[in-house]
């Protein structure tokens, strides 16, 4: 499992949450009507305590039952209006609040498609998913609530103080007096509360990912007995996560405490001190009563400064956690003018703007409307005739000079001494691919064969730019790929990884996502991968497939996703090992079929096995990150004994009878 990344510097709480405001703008006015209401609202509460007075001085001490009444009248009229303005602001920010939620979610997945597959490598989903859910709702609750009611409950709290401090400057004085115990109880509970909410945030991203994969690998963790295991490393994060929010409640329960008790203890000698001033007259009764009654109406406002804070630290971490993705550099657009590829993660923040951003598996392939499309499913072609024998070397120590590069065209797929190391690979490790020359030929297909951790894999996702190589270049028919912008490079090149996923949508659609346009398309395109069976199944290609196409056999995936990969008639084909989980039968039936679209059709092939090296032109050798050979199956088997040991298995007799 992917660790959490390390959180960035931390900001103050008010700089964290004013990051919010372009997605609040919109709906600034409903925001700042409601926070105007409820403080109307809220000072009419504290009207109330008035009118308590005129009746306790007045018709009470007058001993009048219609000046009563008429009081009664008012204090019913205040509460009532006080109730509907609070009703009134609910309503108002309601909608617009969760509008803002919806765009911020919206744009983090936007932004998620986005990045390059580098950072869904570094980041745990559950870390991407609890962003996107938890922290979008305490940001939600916290502009509904906490951002109005800090606002309302500060001018509430200074407008009943000076009310107080008018009826009588000396118990005002008193109800002070913890002000400023409380002030500082508040500043070192925020520091230390926002340290949990952190901690208990990020740990509900690793638990999320635990269930993540629970549920995804329920078929590993139940054929291997690991339930009970699984369990354990549950229950071990959610004690965990337990021991942090039982710290944040702990935190809370302090901070209340001395929120509550202090003023209590105000309130308290405010009355001793009130009462004796009445029996001596130097106070009167209905004074007395509107000063206790004012305090106690702040007794609400003051005791929720507590929990509002610790929601609005909340926010501030969500907020933090938010912007922690989104500030992640998306994918670059391409360098004008450049020839050479800078080294990854070096690319302009924010210049990417392209729509075809590739999915986790990457397996996708997006056609633009009216391009013109190779020939290649129209079936039938004869095979182009074998290509003049290159550069076949015995195995040895690799050579710096380009296996096959074309000297007066660079028509075709063709790597330029590229290196490539991952971003998070440590500087002093060797390269997973080290100044690779290849050049593959219009039309050719070429398998690309080596040691299992070789570095196949990292060099089919170089093509559709997965990932950026660190030295050196590619060119599609002459163009830098860094030139091209993505959503027109992957409309050139389609892939197929090794690892099919699907989607939660019907098969049709899966296939579809590669490009073609249609009904005709689809069917071509299944019938060359062999994936007829489509047809047969409950609703035929409108059938959903589950989850991950879980409900699917794992040939079954494969095919799907081979269709995906040759539906739009890619100019340039990369596949990955695409025929592992077929049957004999079955994988004869598809490389009958692939062959025909690989007549007009570039192709970069990574083979485990000689049946799927038969499938191609020439076979180049992976070693060392170097490619130490190039040459036809029959050759590199004869001259190559490190090919020869990988290719051990093959059936020596249908060698040359097979190859072109
Ligand atoms: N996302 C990644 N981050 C860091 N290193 C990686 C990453 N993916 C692969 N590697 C490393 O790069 C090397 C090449 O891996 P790659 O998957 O390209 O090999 P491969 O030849 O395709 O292997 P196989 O035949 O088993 O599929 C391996 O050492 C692997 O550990």
């Amino acid at each position: 499992m992917p660790t959490t990344p390390s959180p960035p510097e931390s900001r103050s709480t008010v700089r964290t949450l004013l990051r919010l405001w372009p997605y609040v703008r919109p709906v600034r006015a409903r925001l700042f009507t409601a926070a105007f209401i409820a403080i109307v609202a809220s000072c009419i509460g504290l009207v109330i305590p008035l009118v308590l007075k005129w009746m306790v001085d007045g018709p009470i001490a007058d001993r009048d039952p219609a000046g009563v009444w008429l009081g009664a009248l008012y204090l019913l009229l205040l509460g009532l209006a006080e109730a509907l303005l609070f009703g009134f602001r609910r309503w108002l920010v309601a909608r617009p609040l969760s509008h803002v939620e919806a765009e911020m979610r919206a744009g983090l997945y936007r932004h998620l498609q986005r990045l390059p597959v580098a950072f869904h490598d570094r980041w745990p989903s559950g870390q991407l998913l609890s962003r996107a859910t938890t922290d979008l709702m305490l940001l939600r609750m916290f502009l509904a609530f906490p951002l109005t009611f800090l606002l309302v409950n500060g001018v509430t709290i200074l407008v009943g103080v000076i009310i107080m401090l008018l009826q009588d400057w000396t118990l005002g004085l008193v109800i002070l007096v913890p002000a400023v115990p409380v002030m500082v109880t508040c500043v070192v509970f925020e520091k230390r509360y926002s340290g949990a909410a952190r901690l208990a945030q990020d740990q509900v991203g690793d638990l999320t990912t635990v269930v993540e994969e629970g549920v995804l690998g329920i078929r590993i963790i139940k054929g291997f007995g690991r339930h009970r295991s699984q369990a354990r490393a549950f229950r071990e994060l959610s004690e965990k996560l337990r021991g942090t929010e039982l710290h944040k409640a702990r935190l809370l329960a302090t901070i209340l405490g001395v929120i509550v008790t202090l003023p209590e203890l105000a309130i308290g000698a405010a009355l001793v001190l009130g009462a004796v001033r009445v029996a001596d007259g130097s106070l009167s009764a209905g004074t007395l009563v509107a000063f206790l009654s004012t305090a106690l109406a702040l007794r609400w406002p003051v005791d929720s400064i507590g929990f509002l804070l610790a929601m609005s630290q909340e926010a501030a971490t969500a907020t933090e956690r938010y912007f922690e993705v989104m500030d992640a550099e998306p994918e670059s657009s391409p360098a004008a003018g450049s020839s050479t590829a800078p080294a990854a993660g070096s690319r302009a923040a924010g210049a990417a703007r392209v729509g075809a951003a590739a999915p986790r598996s990457a397996e996708r392939r997006v056609h633009p409307p009216g391009e013109s499309r190779s020939p290649a499913l129209t079936g039938g072609r004869p095979h182009p005739p074998t290509p003049t024998p290159g550069s076949a070397r015995a195995g040895g120590p690799p050579s710096p000079e380009r296996h096959d590069c074309p000297r007066d065209s660079e028509d075709g797929l063709v790597f330029h001494g590229v290196t490539f190391r991952y971003p998070d690979a440590p500087s002093d490790t060797a390269p997973v691919l080290d100044r690779v020359d290849l050049h593959i030929r219009p039309g050719e297909s070429l398998a690309l064969v080596g040691a299992t951790g070789s570095g196949k894999t990292t060099l089919t996702a170089l093509v559709p730019r997965l990932h950026e190589v660190t030295e050196g270049r590619i060119t599609l028919n002459g163009t830098d790929i860094t030139e091209m912008s993505r959503e027109e490079l992957r409309s050139r090149v389609a892939v197929a990884f090794e690892e099919p996923t699907l989607f939660s949508a019907g098969v049709g659609e899966n296939v579809l996502m590669g490009g073609g346009d249609g009904e005709e398309d689809l069917n071509r395109a299944l019938a060359v991968a062999q994936a007829d069976f489509a047809h047969a199944l409950p609703q035929g290609t409108d059938t959903q497939v589950g989850e991950q196409g879980l409900s699917l056999s794992g040939g079954q995936r494969q095919r799907l996703a081979l269709a995906r990969a040759v539906v739009g008639r890619p100019d340039f084909l990369v596949l990955d090992d695409p025929l592992s989980a077929l049957d004999v039968h079955t994988e004869a039936a598809v490389e009958a079929a692939l062959r025909r679209v690989l007549a007009d059709t570039t192709a970069l092939i990574v083979a485990h096995r000689p049946s799927t090296v038969l499938l191609a032109d020439r076979v180049a050798l992976l070693s060392g990150g170097r490619i130490t050979a190039v040459g036809t199956h029959h050759e590199l088997l004869r001259d190559n004994p490190e090919y020869a040991h990988l290719m051990s298995g093959a059936p020596a007799g249908n060698q040359e009878d097979d190859e072109r």
